[in-house]
């Protein structure tokens, strides 16, 4: 079909989605795109965005992991140096993720090693929560905090941070969380001249500073120098089976550090954020029922309303919800929700559309503003049949993880640590939001690929339950 639904000026010029790059506001206004236009839109001249499961299947899963990278995984090249992460090709993407994969399966993730020291840190986590009384908690920060140091456990043990606690590793998470470079690295991205000519200006006058991280730096790189690391963790697989160089070994787990602490920090503070909410009291209450009524080692898959919270949770306000870039394959014509794409083409589907447009819009989820975590429960009068046909279709069009090959590699590590820390919290707690909390200040601002929200803070107040 011919020709792309979208504005007309899409077809002119990119300058208008730029503009929306540059002021944290692309997610949402592709997601208005979509509202108005469809789950097919040409946001670009050479761009076009998708929302339906069946084109994000076509994009990311087709052999295997999909069409290939875009070079605007260049803005994430460590100490310069590609990642598993910014590998743009197949073959060597496949090469890197062979070498560490197996540290990041849910066999290994379920081990002591790993398990122990995520309850340890959700243990610290509860206690902080309960000293903040009255006052009401900064979840934003400690959130972070718990994401960074379960991270890092996973990455080096025994020489992991102990940010919730220790304030000079906070620093090094704060650094990282605070980070606000966005416009000076698209710039960069986008004109390299202008970047050049105007660097001195942006820094000093316009306050756009590029990132600069470099206490984090030099603790990774120090550390992942450090011989002596656990079996369980990456470190130790990157020393002892894999041919990386010293700086590749440290590039590859800066990025994976930094990948796992604002995603799963600001999936659990949207989430509990949520769960807060007086519209979703009665949510919080059936999650504080089941987690009550369990042993505290209760196996996760024995919790079916923790795991509905959670998806419901990453479905809602997926932590990376923007568009994942991917090349039309060169060479043919690709035939994507019946639209022809020339070879070249940017293609992408954002997790946020995916997850958040109705079936009426070509989407999944029916009422997909409406956070119901029943939805991923059998509900009554449904067979069991029925219930496994519905839900097979939500998994198709749940995109928190991205997909294929390519889909986030710490899934089980990010479901492991959210479980740990919703169960500690909703065992012992209530939570209420904060009145000091104003308008807008939880809505989602865009970062490069992830978002947060917007205030950077989220006050909430926590009431111990009865014993
Ligand atoms: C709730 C938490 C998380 C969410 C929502 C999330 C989401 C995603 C998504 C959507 C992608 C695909 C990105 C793309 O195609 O450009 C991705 C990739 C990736 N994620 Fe996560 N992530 C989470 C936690 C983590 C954690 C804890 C780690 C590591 C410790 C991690 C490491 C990675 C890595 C290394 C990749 C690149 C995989 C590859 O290229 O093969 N993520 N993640």
């Amino acid at each position: 079909r011919d020709p792309l639904p979208g504005p007309l000026y899409a077809r002119l010029t990119s300058l208008i989605l730029k503009y929306h790059e540059f002021t944290a506001a692309r997610t949402t206004y592709i997601h208005s795109l979509h509202l108005r236009y469809g789950p097919v839109v040409r946001i670009a001249p050479n761009e076009v965005a998708f929302a339906s499961a069946a084109a994000a299947k076509e994009i990311y899963c087709s052999n295997g992991s999909g069409y290939d990278k875009t070079e605007w995984y260049d803005l994430f090249k460590v100490y310069d140096r590609r990642t598993m992460f910014t590998t743009l090709g197949k073959s060597e993407h496949a090469k890197r993720k062979r070498l560490l994969a197996d540290r990041y399966a849910n066999s290994n993730i379920m081990k002591g090693g790993v398990m122990e020291g995520i309850k340890q840190r959700a243990r610290t986590f509860g206690e902080l929560c309960g000293q903040g009384g009255k006052e009401g908690v900064d979840l934003y920060a400690i959130l972070h905090a718990y994401a960074f140091d379960c991270v890092t456990l996973h990455l080096f043990h025994p020489h992991s941070t102990n940010s919730l606690t220790d304030p000079k590793d906070s620093e090094i998470m704060l650094e990282v969380t605070f980070d606000s470079s966005l416009q000076n690295r698209l710039l960069s991205h986008y004109s390299p001249l202008l970047h050049r000519l105007l660097n001195t200006f942006m820094v000093s006058i316009l306050s756009l500073k590029p990132r600069e991280t470099p206490l984090a730096d030099s603790f990774v790189l120090n550390t992942a120098a450090q011989p002596h690391a656990s079996p369980f963790t990456l470190l130790h697989r990157l020393h002892f089976q894999s041919p990386l160089g010293q700086i590749d070994i440290a590039a590859e787990s800066l990025d994976h550090m930094a990948a796992g602490i604002d995603t799963t920090g600001d999936a659990l503070c949207f989430l509990i954020w949520e769960l807060s909410q007086p519209s979703s009291l009665i949510y919080q209450q059936t999650l504080q029922a089941e987690l009550r009524s369990a042993s505290p080692d209760t196996p996760f898959d024995q919790l079916p309303y923790l795991d509905a919270a959670v998806m419901e949770g990453l479905r809602m306000f997926p932590a990376i919800p923007m568009s994942l870039p991917r090349y039309a394959p060169p060479g043919r014509t690709t035939i994507i929700d019946s639209y022809k794409i020339p070879p070249g083409t940017i293609v992408s589907c954002q997790p946020l559309s995916v997850q958040r447009l109705g079936p009426e819009k070509g989407g999944t989820f029916p009422e997909p503003d409406r956070f119901w975590p029943e939805r991923w429960l059998k509900s009554e009068g449904e067979t069991q049949a029925e219930f496994e046909e519905r839900d097979r279709g939500m998994k198709r069009g749940f995109m928190a993880f991205g997909m294929g090959g390519r889909g986030c590699i710490g899934k089980h590590l990010a479901l492991a640590e959210m479980k740990c820390l919703l169960r500690e919290v909703y065992t012992r707690f209530r939570t209420l939001p904060d009145e000091r909390m104003r308008a807008g200040e939880m809505e989602q601002a865009d970062l490069l690929v992830s978002s947060r929200p917007a205030g950077q803070r989220c006050l909430v107040r926590f009431e111990r339950l009865e014993a």
